[in-house]
């Protein structure tokens, strides 16, 4: 470690706990109820720590960074200022490029890029199968082997729906202690699918989207884990169902972690009454019963994590009538307010649960032993500093991604990411990149 400055965090909160000072520096969490020692430390940057709590720098799972090939979306530069901003210090990249990221180099390249930008750190997920087209499997054993080290495998934006294929890959993935990430959607089930299924896509004259096409292929998919004694996690959990069936999997010791994301927390299908394609997004937004019952599973720990699926598109994707426009939205700059407005602040969640939920458990998940550790003496400072206090009405044009596709423009949140350090060095501070 080279810098010497030192950050002085005083009366922060660490997590639910009472007041006290941090001291970052060398990279690690240099002190906690303590001073910086004089004359140690090149340079002492103070910062009041008055009603902050502070967090362990947050992990997602589910990236989409863009890059390779979609570079007037969003890039692994421009995805990692994003992640910052919203109190990331770690995310997984989606496989879904362009060319997609289904060989060593291609994984290798994305990993080193994010080296590069040095906001975050940024851990590739390797493609299921040959150019995510559900055929072959991609070369898996060597994306593990490879510099950037894959532990996560996913054909995300599409579903691994061979049955056959998809025991191969959990078969494959145990030798190097890997993870099958599963987009789950039954694609018969779900041809020309516009929104959640019910009364209101029939009212809207919209192709509708059964929650059975999610639920299908995750009661499949945790019966085959079980078969082979294989891990798997299950992206994006949409429906009170699927809940249920991640809950019976886990009562019966199956492998099986589960991730929701922010717009499921909080966003229902009466938004596409506006025809708006901002609220496309795959999965859909579901009944404010998924909601409930998506809050209630996060809170029992049946869906492990959060993960933000933040799926950035360019206006021309997204300006247009809602059945020809892209599915996705973005989700880093605004994941731990959702996460606070509908977890914290109603009661189902305390600060250690946002970091279980968040940090720890997803930095577990991907097998990632730098990140998701505890705010100690001596652990990597990898930390985020957030006033949950705060309130700010979302404007897209301040994002840091390159899109504009936030669902929550003009919205007022709760909550400001303060500052966000990698290995003790700022990368977000006063609310901005530092
Ligand atoms: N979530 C989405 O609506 N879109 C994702 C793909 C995916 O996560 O399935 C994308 O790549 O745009
Ligand atoms: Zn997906
Ligand atoms: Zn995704």
């Amino acid at each position: 470690m080279t810098s010497t400055t030192a950050y002085w965090i005083r009366g922060v909160r660490i997590l639910d706990g009472e007041p006290t000072d941090l001291v970052i520096a060398n990279g690690s969490v240099w002190g906690v109820g303590v001073r910086p020692e004089e004359g140690v430390h090149d340079e002492v940057v103070e910062i009041d720590g008055t009603g902050l709590v502070a967090l362990p720098g947050l992990v997602d799972l589910h990236t989409h960074l863009r890059e390779p090939g979609r570079e007037d979306a969003e890039t692994v530069d421009s995805g990692t200022q994003a992640a910052a901003l919203g109190g990331f210090t770690a995310v997984h990249a989606m496989a879904n490029t362009e060319p997609v990221a289904d060989t060593a180099g291609v994984v290798e390249q994305v990993w080193r890029l994010g080296r590069e930008a040095g906001h975050c750190d940024v851990y590739p997920i390797g493609a299921v199968t040959v150019g995510l087209e559900g055929e072959r499997l991609a070369e898996l054993g060597a994306m593990a082997d490879s510099a950037a080290r894959v532990r996560i495998f996913s054909d995300d934006g599409k579903c691994v729906s061979d049955a056959v294929l998809m025991r191969r890959a959990l078969e494959y993935v145990k030798a190097f202690d890997g993870v099958i990430a599963q987009h789950a959607q039954e694609p018969r089930l779900t041809e020309g699918a516009q929104m959640n299924e019910g009364e209101l896509s029939g009212r809207l004259g919209l192709a509708g989207w059964p929650a059975v096409a999610e639920e299908a292929i995750i009661a499949r998919d945790v019966l085959l884990a079980e078969h082979v004694g294989s891990r798997l996690h299950v992206c994006h959990v949409s429906t009170a169902g699927s809940v249920d069936i991640v809950r019976w999997a886990k009562s019966k010791g199956v492998d099986v972690t589960a991730e929701a994301c922010p717009h499921h927390l909080l966003l229902t299908d009466q938004l596409a009454t506006t025809y708006d394609p901002i609220y496309k997004v795959n999965p859909p937004l579901r009944s404010q019963t998924d909601v409930e019952a998506l809050r209630a599973g996060l809170a029992d720990g049946t869906i492990d994590i959060v993960a933000t699926d933040h799926a950035p598109h360019p206006h021309e994707d997204k300006d247009c009538e809602w059945a020809a426009a892209a599915f996705g939205m973005l989700g880093l700059e605004t994941a731990l307010s959702i996460v606070q407005q509908t977890m914290v602040d109603a009661g189902l969640l305390d600060w250690a649960g946002v970091a279980e939920r968040m940090s720890y458990a997803p930095a577990r998940i991907g097998r990632v032993a730098e990140h998701g550790r505890p705010i100690e003496l001596g652990e990597p400072a990898n930390v985020v500093l957030y006033d949950p206090a705060a309130t700010r009405t979302v404007d897209p044009s301040e994002s840091a991604s390159l899109s504009r596709n936030t669902p929550y423009r003009g919205m007022e949140l709760p909550g400001r990411v303060v500052a966000t350090f990698l290995r003790g060095k700022a990368t977000v501070l006063d609310g901005k990149l530092a």
